[in-house]
């Protein structure tokens, strides 16, 4: 792949506790994972519950440090890159997000006014995701509090496309939401990897959704990187098959 985006390399993630011995290793939560993803790729990342999903995307966004191994973006090692010119570029929309007692249109209104925008682009931006995502004018004054989990989640999805990042992180972004508000998103989200070559790597555990929008898939089993695969080459039905069989095994395992 030539000039990839985003590039990891062998990178290894132990678990950082506070009771082990400054020589002791915690236990690995990501192994040995490598992979590339070029511009306006929709990567979809699945795997059963701990496989470590969430700790990948955290990597990605750089909440986290490697244990050891790599991660570029255009070819600048990360930790060469300013904290802040990162994040501009690549965005996390994490499973639980806040509002910082703002209001949703101040809160939509906010990573813009960070950057300086002017206020007539601002408006002009956020209307326009307003109407993209069919998100309610009766929405816009209230508070978190007065917000539904469902609807929090897509005024934080809003919040981050209107930053408009090369890079989104999207950490089961339709998990609370209604299954058709869930496909215009996932319409939503494939056109702007074409029109404004955004990548976005999304965890998902609604395979349709990931089978509908995704282009490649990333199949995470216990921290290591099980397959990368072309959405077109997967067999679905399969992947459903075991996966429903593996999480039921790995719930009862567990209760
Ligand atoms: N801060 C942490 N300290 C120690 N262990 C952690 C930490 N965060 C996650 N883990 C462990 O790492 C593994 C992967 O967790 P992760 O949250 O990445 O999984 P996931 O695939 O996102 O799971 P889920 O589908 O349930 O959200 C789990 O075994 C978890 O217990």
């Amino acid at each position: 792949m030539d000039n990839p985006k985003l590039k990891l390399e062998q990178v290894n993630l132990f678990a950082k506790l506070k009771t082990l011995k400054s020589n002791q290793q915690g236990y690995p939560i990501l192994q040995d994972i490598s992979f590339e993803v070029t511009k306006s790729e929709f990567i979809g990342i699945i795997g059963l519950t701990g496989a470590g999903k969430t700790s990948l995307l955290r990597l990605i966004n750089r909440l986290d440090e490697p244990s050891s191994g790599k991660i570029y973006l255009d070819n600048q090692e990360y930790r060469q890159i300013p904290i802040l010119e990162l994040r501009a570029n690549v965005t996390l929309v994490a499973q639980e997000s806040k509002l910082l007692g703002m209001t949703v249109r101040e809160a939509l209104a906010y990573p813009l006014v960070l950057r300086g925008l002017a206020k007539q682009t601002i408006e002009q931006r956020v209307n326009s995701w307003i109407e993209q995502l069919h998100i309610p004018n009766d929405w816009l004054g209230r508070t978190e509090v007065q917000l539904s989990a469902g609807q929090r989640q897509l005024i934080a999805i809003a919040r981050a496309l209107i930053i408009q990042p090369k890079i989104l992180l999207l950490d089961e972004p339709t998990s609370t939401l209604d299954i058709g508000t869930a496909e215009h998103l996932m319409q939503l989200l494939k056109e702007l990897t074409q029109t404004h070559q955004t990548t976005i790597l999304m965890v998902n555990h609604q395979l349709e959704l990931a089978q509908m929008s995704c282009t490649r898939l990333l199949h995470l089993q216990q921290g290591r990187l099980l397959a990368n695969q072309k959405a077109l080459e997967v067999d679905w039905v399969n992947l459903r098959s075991c996966l429903t069989q593996a999480q039921t095994q790995l719930d009862e395992e567990w209760s």
